[in-house]
């Protein structure tokens, strides 16, 4: 049920907690008056035995509003049931109707009785706790304050003060909706939710990777954010897709490891001299089939890769920062340079031809940036991640053209950031939860196993 906001919500919690107290004051008069009625009519005549009650009272009712107090302000953070959906409420409605007042955004006339207000913004408000959506009606009614509202300036106030991100807006007559996700645990899939299809990988609920539209994927992050068990939970859904996979780990870190694996054997590589040839055999992979897709089309057939029933191959590379680094400090002519300038040039060609022939390529890396990222790669990103709170400088580097201000999602819980799919907005996200006790090498068997077995 929507909610309007009214001009006296600005003041709803106060309102509700006098009113609270109020009534537990008359709960707790009445038998107390009760009671002194009945001293009277016995005639006893002992003041103390008329004070003490009283004072018992206006120490409950201190005790209560003491309580009243602490369950709002702490309650809802920690529970999640009708109360601190109750609570949820209020707070936002007052947050809402503080938003439009402190603005200015609504008109006061007079007449022989006062002051009274004369316009304030139909603004109405919905949740779905169950989805953590708040859906809020904006009015498009030709006033002057609804510029505010059309131009997305009461959106980014929103998303501010209710630490939400706008996910869609939509006109309709009279009105304006914008649907905020609230609380982006709600959207956390855990990795039994994980149900990749062909061309879907899934992140969050409601934001799947389509890579063959948004081609190649970022996870950037620090040490420590989440970045490897995110690109565990990518890895797992693509071997769901195909057995074209290759994985670069230049650090030797967790995605090593996965060589002990049957699924990966002899699909991932660590040296620097392996990596760079290894790029260079992906490149060589992907022309073979841009000459059989030409041959194809000889014929006057259109059509991408998955026309022809090509599969589609993924290149990992995480760290991909530190294998920069690595080699441009080697010299220039040697053996070990030479390898280099030719996989990064094939990386580059893959980047920006690989979409059209399904040879994708997922980075990893701590710190994106101009020298540890080539522009034309960088460009070629459809689908960027960011790992914990990026600092302003790999903000704007991953997220151009956002002006979306980013906060910290959680001080105890790992594996969130930040998503953006495309040229969509940036949402804050948590990545797919591994439980306790999860072990990577099993979970990896298992999904190329599902594979196999469909
Ligand atoms: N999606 C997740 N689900 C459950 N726990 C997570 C998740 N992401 C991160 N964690 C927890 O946070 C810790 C650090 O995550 P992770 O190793 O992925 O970080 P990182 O950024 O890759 O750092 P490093 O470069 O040191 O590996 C993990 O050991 C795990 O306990």
């Amino acid at each position: 049920m929507y909610r309007k906001i009214k001009y006296s919500d600005q003041e709803l919690a106060k309102t509700l907690y006098k009113r609270t107290l109020l009534f537990l004051s008359v709960i707790l008069f009445v038998p107390v008056v009760l009671f002194w009625v009945h001293l009277i009519e016995t005639g006893y005549q002992d003041k103390a035995g008329y004070f003490v009650p009283l004072v018992v009272i206006v120490l409950l009712i201190a005790a209560g509003a003491f309580y009243l107090f602490r369950l709002y302000k702490y309650y809802g953070l920690k529970h999640d049931n009708w109360l601190s959906r109750k609570f949820l409420l209020i707070e936002t409605r007052q947050l809402f109707a503080k938003l439009v007042i402190s603005r200015g955004m609504f008109d006061v006339s007079s007449d022989d009785k006062g002051e009274y207000i004369s316009y304030f913004p139909l603004i109405r408000i919905k949740f779905n706790y169950s989805t953590g959506q708040l859906f809020v009606e904006q009015p498009v009614d030709g006033e002057k304050y609804m510029d505010t509202f059309t131009s997305g300036e009461f959106n980014k106030l929103i998303e501010t003060v209710m630490l939400a991100d706008l996910q869609i807006t939509e006109f309709k007559k009279g009105v304006l909706v914008s649907t905020f996700a609230f609380d982006p645990i709600k959207f956390r899939l855990q990795l039994s939710d994980l149900m990749p299809t062909k061309g879907v990988v899934n992140i969050l609920k409601g934001i799947d990777w389509k890579y063959d539209k948004f081609y190649n994927m970022v996870v950037a992050g620090n040490v420590g954010t989440g970045k490897s068990y995110m690109l565990f939970s990518i890895l797992g859904q693509l071997l769901q897709i195909t057995k074209f996979i290759t994985v670069f780990d230049p650090k030797r870190s967790d995605l090593a490891s996965l060589k002990y694996t049957k699924a990966l054997e002899g699909k991932v590589f660590s040296t620097n001299l392996e990596i760079n040839e290894q790029v260079h055999v992906f490149y060589e992979e992907m022309m073979l089939r841009s000459a059989k897709m030409e041959k194809i089309k000889e014929s006057g057939k259109l059509g991408a890769y998955m026309d022809f029933n090509f599969k589609p191959h993924f290149l990992f590379f995480d760290e991909f920062g530190a294998w920069v680094e690595m080699n441009v400090n080697t010299a220039f002519g040697s053996d070990e340079r030479k390898t280099y300038d030719v996989a990064m040039s094939d990386m580059k060609q893959i980047a920006m031809l690989g979409r059209e022939l399904g040879f994708y390529i997922i980075i990893g890396m701590q710190r994106p940036s101009a020298d540890s990222l080539p522009m034309s790669i960088r460009n070629q990103l459809n689908f960027k991640v960011v790992m914990g709170l990026p600092t302003p400088e790999v903000g704007k580097m991953v997220f151009p053209d956002s002006d979306k201000l980013l906060r910290p999602l959680s001080q105890d819980l790992k594996g969130w950031g930040f998503v953006q799919s495309g040229s969509s907005q940036v949402r804050s996200f948590f990545a797919p939860e591994f439980t306790k006790g999860f072990n990577l090498h099993e979970w990896i068997e298992e999904m190329d196993s599902k594979r196999e077995a469909s």
